[in-house]
């Protein structure tokens, strides 16, 4: 397994955002995490990503039990996240937003020589990502969907072996959709794990295996797509929203 919660809860105030949630994402899979309106989703991935404390439980990630995660240490060992609101640097030109991302802290640029493979590295994500013609724009003038596709292949400069994406089709035309099913396609391909919260069901449907649902902060179902989709537990929990 690439990564394995367990016994997960957060609680902010009186809302138990997350309670007693317990699955794992095996290596070189592409699993998706569904559930209704504030389920949990994104407080899992902010726990396990260490932006977020957990009141209970544990995250393994590559068999190494990390008591609590942290954002520098996570990236480290190789996960990385975006965020239901591309975070990119909106100074920054999209090359240097690429560049930076290669460390982590992005600040640790400032004592560190931005070296010629980070360049190359840069140089191949916006080909790849066709970012080339806005390589010198700021970031703020890119498109949302632009940005959506920034912050993905930002988080690609590190050669991660697992992603987690936030929502990566939320608010992006039919094209930008099949083009970020495009990449994550080629990446898995090439070995990267990923994670990936969406509300968007076709896309989840053709792309992910398995799929988990949560409801309440706690998975309820899990299994491949099509029988997920008629498991009644899972209709009960989307009609109840
Ligand atoms: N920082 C916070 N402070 C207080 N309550 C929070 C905080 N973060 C999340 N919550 C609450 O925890 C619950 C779970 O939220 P979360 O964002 O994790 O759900 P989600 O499944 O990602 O939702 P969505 O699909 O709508 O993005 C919600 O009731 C939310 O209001």
């Amino acid at each position: 397994m690439m990564l394995t919660v367990r016994g997960l809860t957060k609680r902010f105030g009186g809302v138990t955002a997350v309670a007693d949630c317990s699955f794992s994402v095996a290596e070189r899979s592409i699993t998706g995490l569904i559930g209704p309106n504030g389920s949990g989703k994104t407080t899992v991935f902010n726990i396990v990503t260490g932006y977020v404390q957990a009141d209970a439980g544990s995250v393994e990630f590559a068999g190494q039990l990390i008591k609590r995660p942290k954002p520098g240490e996570m990236f480290r060992r190789g996960l990385v996240r975006t965020f239901q609101q591309a975070r990119v640097f909106p100074q920054l030109t999209v090359v240097d937003n690429l560049v930076v991302a290669a460390a982590h802290p992005w600040w640790a640029l400032a004592t560190r020589r931005v070296t010629r493979a980070d360049r190359e590295r840069a140089e191949h994500l916006m080909t790849e990502f066709g970012l080339r013609e806005v390589a010198d724009l700021p970031a703020a003038q890119l498109s949302y969907g632009q940005r959506k596709l920034l912050e993905f292949a930002a988080v690609l400069m590190s050669r991660p072996r697992m992603v987690l994406l936030d929502e990566p089709t939320a608010g992006v035309n039919p094209v930008l959709r099949e083009t970020m099913a495009r990449h994550i396609r080629a990446y898995h391909e090439d070995g990267v794990t990923f994670l990936i919260v969406e509300h968007d069901m076709p896309f989840v449907m053709q792309l992910c295996d398995p799929v988990i649902v949560i409801d309440r902060g706690t998975p309820i179902a899990e299994g491949p797509p099509q029988v997920v989709q008629q498991d009644p537990a899972v209709l009960d929990a989307y009609l109840g929203e």
